[in-house]
This record gives C-alpha cells, sequence and structure tokens, in this order.
C-alpha cells in the first residue's frame, strides 16, 4: 500500500471505504468515466492520454505488468491523486477536470476501496466493521444490511467475532462486504486477491465475482494476472506504458488480440519467423494464412500451445522427424516439449493436450495446428 493509500485509509479508518456523506443521485451513462487521461512522475509517464470507462453493472478489468500505471489510474478515479491531464466523472458528475481545476475529495465520490491488504479496525467485530460506513441508518437497518452482505459472503457465523481471529481470506472477504455495504457507485479493487494463496484466492474471487454480480455493482479491477482478468471481467483494458493497448470483451482480447504484446501476456507462445508470400507464410507447421499483410512483409508468427494437436505416430522411436522432447502433466493438460523438424532445421515447441496425454521421449509425431490460435504481425 502506498502511503497516499495509507492516507486515506486513516482519513476513512474502515480500511478504505469512503462513508456516505449524502444521498447520491443515480448514475447516468458509464459509471466511471476517464477521459483523456494524462500524468507523469518525474521521467517516467504514467498515463498517456487515457480514455476508460465503466459501464453500470460492469465489472472491468485493468490488466497489465508491473509499473504500467493500473493503480495510478484506479487512484484518479478514487481521488487519491490528481491527474495533470483530462477529466474524471463518476456518473454524471465531474470529479476532477485539468481545464477547470474541479476537484472532489475522495470522501465524496462515494466510492468503495478495496487494496491487497484487508484493513479493518482491530476493536470492532466484523460486524461493526462492516456497518462502520453506514453511520445515517437507523442500528437496525445498519445490522440487518451488515448481516445480509456477510451471510452472502458465508461470513454470517463470525459476526461479533473480532479481526484478529479470521484467516487473511475471511479478513479480506470482510473487507469487501464493508466496502459494498455503503452501495458505492462504484467499486475500486486494487490487487485484492493477490496477498492470498492459490486455493483460497479462487475462493474468494469467485465469491466476490458473485457478489458484486448480484449487487450490480460497478467495478474496477486492477490486475496483473490473465487469468484474473478472464476469470472476472465482462470487459478487460490490457494496459502496457501508461497506454490503453487493447479492450474488448475477454474472449475478444483472448481471440483476437491486435499487438504481440497482448498475446504474449496472456502466456507461453511458439514464436516464429517468416515472410508473407502469395497471402499466406510458411512455417515448420505447414502454410498460414496471412491475407491482411502485403508479399514479402517479413512477419512473426505467434502460436499458443493449445493450437497444436498432437498425434502420436506408429513406429519406432525416431529423432529425425518431429517428435517429443519430454512431456508433463499439468493441472487439467498435458504440456509437451517438441522437436519439429522443417528441412534440415530443428525448431524447440510447446503444445498443450487436454487431460492426461504423455507421449515417450522420441515418440514420433503428426501435429495438427488451430490456425485460430495463431497471430501473425509484421515485424
Ligand atoms: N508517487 C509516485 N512518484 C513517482 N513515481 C510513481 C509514483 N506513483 C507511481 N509511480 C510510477 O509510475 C509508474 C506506474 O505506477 P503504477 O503503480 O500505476 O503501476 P502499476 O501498473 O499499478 O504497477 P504494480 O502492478 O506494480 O502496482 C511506475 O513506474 C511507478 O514507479
Amino acid at each position: 500500500m502506498s502511503a497516499n493509500q495509507e492516507s486515506l485509509v486513516s482519513r476513512f479508518p474502515a480500511g478504505g471505504v469512503a462513508a456516505v456523506t449524502a444521498p447520491c443521485p443515480a448514475p447516468s451513462g458509464d459509471a466511471l468515466s476517464l477521459e483523456h487521461i494524462s500524468h507523469s512522475f518525474d521521467t517516467v509517464t504514467a498515463a498517456r492520454d487515457i480514455n476508460l470507462s465503466v459501464e453500470p453493472e460492469e465489472l472491468l478489468c485493468l490488466l497489465g505488468p508491473s509499473g504500467c500505471g493500473k493503480t495510478t489510474l484506479l487512484r484518479f478515479a478514487a481521488g487519491l491523486e490528481r491527474p495533470q491531464q483530462g477529466r474524471v466523472r463518476i456518473g454524471s458528475q465531474v470529479m476532477s477536470d485539468s481545464h477547470t481545476s474541479a476537484w472532489t475529495p475522495p470522501e465524496q465520490r462515494h466510492v468503495g476501496l478495496v487494496f491487497q491488504d484487508a484493513v479493518l479496525f482491530p476493536h470492532l467485530s466484523v460486524l461493526e466493521n462492516v456497518g462502520f460506513g453506514l453511520p445515517k441508518l437507523s442500528p437496525k437497518e445498519r445490522d440487518q444490511r451488515s448481516r445480509a452482505l456477510l451471510a452472502q459472503l458465508g461470513l454470517a457465523p463470525f459476526a461479533e467475532s473480532y479481526p484478529h481471529v479470521l484467516s487473511g481470506g475471511q479478513q479480506q472477504r470482510v473487507a469487501l462486504a464493508r466496502a459494498l455495504a455503503t452501495s458505492p457507485r462504484i467499486m475500486l479493487l486494487d490487487e485484492p486477491f493477490s496477498g492470498l494463496d492459490a486455493r483460497l484466492r479462487d475462493r474468494i474471487r469467485d465469491d466476490t465475482l458473485h457478489l458484486l454480480k448480484r449487487n450490480g455493482t460497478a467495478t474496477l479491477l486492477v490486475t496483473h494476472d490473465p487469468e484474473e482478468a478472464l476469470f472476472m471481467a465482462d470487459r478487460i483494458a490490457v494496459m502496457r506504458d501508461g497506454m490503453i493497448v487493447q479492450q474488448g470483451s475477454p474472449t475478444d482480447i483472448y481471440c483476437n488480440p491486435q499487438d504481440p504484446f497482448v498475446v504474449r501476456f496472456f502466456g507461453d507462445v511458439n514464436e516464429l519467423r517468416g515472410v508473407v508470400v502469395d497471402g499466406r507464410v510458411d512455417t515448420p507447421l505447414g502454410p498460414i494464412e496471412a491475407k491482411h499483410l502485403p508479399d514479402g512483409a517479413p512477419v512473426q508468427v505467434l502460436i499458443r500451445p493449445e493450437a497444436l494437436s498432437i498425434e502420436k505416430l506408429a513406429g519406432p522411436k525416431d529423432h529425425t522427424r518431429s517428435h517429443v522432447l519430454m512431456s508433463r502433466l499439468l493441472s487439467g493438460a498435458s504440456f509437451i516439449h517438441l522437436c519439429v523438424h522443417q528441412g534440415n532445421d530443428e525448431y524447440h515447441m510447446h503444445a498443450h493436450m487436454p487431460g492426461v496425454f504423455l507421449p515417450d521421449r522420441n515418440d514420433p509425431i503428426a501435429i495438427h495446428l488451430d490456425p485460430s490460435q495463431a497471430f501473425i504481425f509484421p515485424l
């Protein structure tokens, strides 16, 4: 957590939850929009003319490597930082505008914030932590709302417990319930699952997704984990070096990547080079169509391991043809290292096969390519 986040937490001691300060008008249009946002820290450009919006009830994942500027954008939305250029709106209301110097402080933005580390009041019970941001409700209403949220997250038995007896995952769920209790106009989640071990993380992601969807809460989730983005998002915006490289539905981003960076960011790829001839590129796996590129263009060919389907050929082990180097079982798939031959050249490639498929070293193979998982970009 940064110093500024900590200072917000101390201003909102409920651990980053902005308390309800006034009734809020229903948002119109987008729940959140960042318009032409640019910002530099000394020599680092964290945002370059960013345009991004979150629709009502939408869960948008901002996905990118460490240092690309994700948290900075979330901080602009929360009001923890003021962008040097551009405008931030929540619903129809302008929160900050570099042209007019308009500025709404964080505590009046009516956002829910959850960071990597849940910061709960140690001296308040779980129920009191969740109800902390609801001073305007009667004690009975506050109790009902808090208990209903705790029940949705499977935390009802812990309502009277104190935070120190909860596990990290349970504390994170209390932080989520507390942020949601105020019915924020938008939830801003900054890597909220990254401090949890893998199994717990999967469960809490699942709980969180259902909770946000049941409550119809517009959400901006920052993550560096592509699996998490695919699991959680209605829409993904992929970010690199302060820019949005591509945004679209998870299927669109995964199946129609517009940039080699996007392909590589989603995992292991086999990389080849070639030249377009008659609208095709010749590869060791056969020709691949490249009608969108001019003849003679040098290209890179990126092929996902799951695009390769392996067939074991009959006959003795043979390392002079395409063959298996090694195979390993992963959870839910088999990972096969291949030596692929083309003329006198050899290529080391990876294939994923569903289930248990573990051919032996030097087994001769045929390789079938699914061209929809092969992407060609100009060099
Ligand atoms: N207050 C600051 N002062 C100086 N540089 C900053 C400040 N805040 C962020 N930066 C720099 O701006 C860039 C973007 O940072 P940001 O935290 O937004 O990235 P990120 O994508 O969220 O990374 P991570 O996933 O590691 O948190 C980084 O190079 C970072 O070092």
